[in-house]
Order: C-alpha cells, then structure tokens, then sequence
C-alpha cells in the first residue's frame, strides 16, 4: 500500500532539483508538500506521477519499480493534476470529468454504468453539477481547478497527486476541496498535495513533507514538522499559534522573521 522514493535525485538541464529523496507515502493518509518556490515540490510530484525520470534512485509502488507497470495499469492506480493541464480544445465540463473514465476504458467498448457513475460523483463532490454543460474557455479560473480535481476524482485511483489544487479557489471551495481530499484519503486513498497555504495544510494533512532547496527537511504530523525554527529557517515567517472554537489547533504565518526581515528599503537582515 506504498508509493515510495529510495536516495531519488534528479537532473533536469545539467542543474540538480532534487537530492537524497527518500520518502515512503502510505495509502489512507493525506500528505501536504510544502515548501519555498522552486524547492522541488512540482518536480517530485511528478516523479511520482512516473513523468520525471529520476538520474539515481528507484520510484516504487508497492514495491514494485513504477517504470516497470504498463502505462495504462499506472493510470488506473495513479492519478494526476498539475499546475496548468490544458485541455487542449474547448470541452464541455462533463466531457473533461469523463476524461478520467478513459484509463478503465477497453478496447471496442463505450462507457458503462460505473463510468457514469464515478463521473456523476466527482462532480458532485467538486461542485461542478451546474457546470456539466459549460463549455472550458468560459469557465472562471476557480471553476476550471474544480472541474480537473473532477477528472482525476473521477479515475477512482489508488493514488490522487494535485499540485497546487487550492490556489486559485475561494475561501469556501478551499475549505470543500481539503475536506474532499481528507475524505478521499478517509476512503482509502494515497493523496499528495502540493500546498503553499501552510495554515490549510496544517489544518488538513496528516503528514506534512517540507521541501526547501531539493532536499526533505522536515516530515511528520503538521505541528511536528511545521516548528517555530523550521519556519523561520525554511520559508522566513514567524507563525501565530493557536486553538480555534471547535478545539483544532491552528497555525497561521503571520510575518517575516527577523532572519530574513525585509526593512522599508528591500534590504534583507540577517538574523
Ligand atoms: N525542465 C527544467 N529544466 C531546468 N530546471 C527546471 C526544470 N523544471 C523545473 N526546474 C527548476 O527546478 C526547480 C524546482 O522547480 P519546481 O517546479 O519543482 O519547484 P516548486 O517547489 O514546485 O516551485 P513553486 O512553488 O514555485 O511552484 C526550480 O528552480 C525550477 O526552475
């Protein structure tokens, strides 16, 4: 039930990304990568996906070399949403969620029952139903995330990698789209999120792996791995702590720390 990278490191361009990656993620679990732009955190989701290959290293999943499973088992068992996936020509929602469908689709036959059904509910659960007849161009860029988190909802895979799949939604939808993938990690399934709002992760994730300069440093339940020294150090930001009415502990980045303070004239202090 694992998805596991072992001394991973990967060159794109003659340039390193990411080094001595290992990282063993369990299905059931809902996992927040986190970390500072560029860290690494797209490129490692995507040697997830088997769409990087990595220089050194073995990507497996359920011990099993990834590289080894046919291209269509792996998108049965993993799905995947990145940053700026095109559509390519203007679908209508329905038929973007039905995407999804096709890695379960044989040769020769169309689509059945259960596909209409795994569509039906990843829309559902996306709150993209009213949408089903608009066609993309025209959708708002919220909407647009809504409706591929609903393609890959729809595949019904093992594993559910989305990169950044909260940034461009409103604080509602925000709030629904962690509460679905809590709850698609509930079900059974691995989820990996590429997140850069720390307060959602934390509230959210089981696990939180930081990535800072292509190395793991940090990994573990949020308020173990999201420390005081982590985030001064990592992402330059002193955070409020607190308890919220329901009894959940919050974490929220509240200002730039003194280690890398920025004065009224752009000029950075050391701490
Ligand atoms: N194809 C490529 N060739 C060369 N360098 C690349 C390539 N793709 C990514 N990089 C570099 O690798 C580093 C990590 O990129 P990546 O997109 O994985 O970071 P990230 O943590 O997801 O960043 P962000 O938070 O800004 O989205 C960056 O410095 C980026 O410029």
């Amino acid at each position: 039930m694992s998805l596991g990278l072992h001394d991973v490191r990967v060159t794109l361009d003659g340039r390193t990304i990411l080094s001595d990656i290992d990282l063993v993620l369990e299905r059931g679990r809902f996992v927040g990568l986190v970390g500072p732009n560029g860290a690494g955190k797209t490129t490692l989701l995507r040697v997830l996906a088997a769409l990087v290959t990595p220089a050194r290293g073995r990507v497996t999943l359920e011990g099993r070399a990834l590289s080894d499973l046919h291209r269509d088992e792996r998108a049965r068992r993993i799905a995947a949403l990145f940053q700026g996936a095109g559509i390519g020509w203007p679908m209508r929602v329905r038929e973007i969620v039905t995407l999804g469908r096709l890695p379960h689709r044989r040769a020769f036959t169309g689509f059945s029952d259960a596909d209409a059904v795994a569509v039906a509910r990843a829309m559902e659960r996306t709150d993209v139903a009213h949408l089903a007849d608009r066609s993309e161009p025209t959708l708002s860029s919220g909407e647009r995330m809504r409706a591929l988190l609903a393609r890959a909802l729809a595949v019904e895979a093992e594993w559910l990698l989305v990169d950044e799949p909260v940034t461009a939604l409103d604080p509602a939808h925000q709030l629904d789209a962690m509460s679905l993938l809590r709850a698609a990690s509930r079900d059974g399934t691995g989820v990996v999120a590429v997140l850069h709002d720390l307060a959602l992760a934390a509230r959210f994730c089981d696990r939180i792996v930081v990535l800072s300069g292509g190395r793991l440093v940090a990994d573990g339940p949020p308020e173990e791995a999201l420390t005081d020294s982590l985030l001064a150090r990592v992402f330059g930001v002193t955070a409020e702590r607190g308890r919220a009415a329901d009894g959940t502990r919050y974490i929220l980045p509240w200002a730039r720390s003194r280690a890398t303070e920025e004065t009224n004239d752009g000029v950075i202090i050391p701490g």
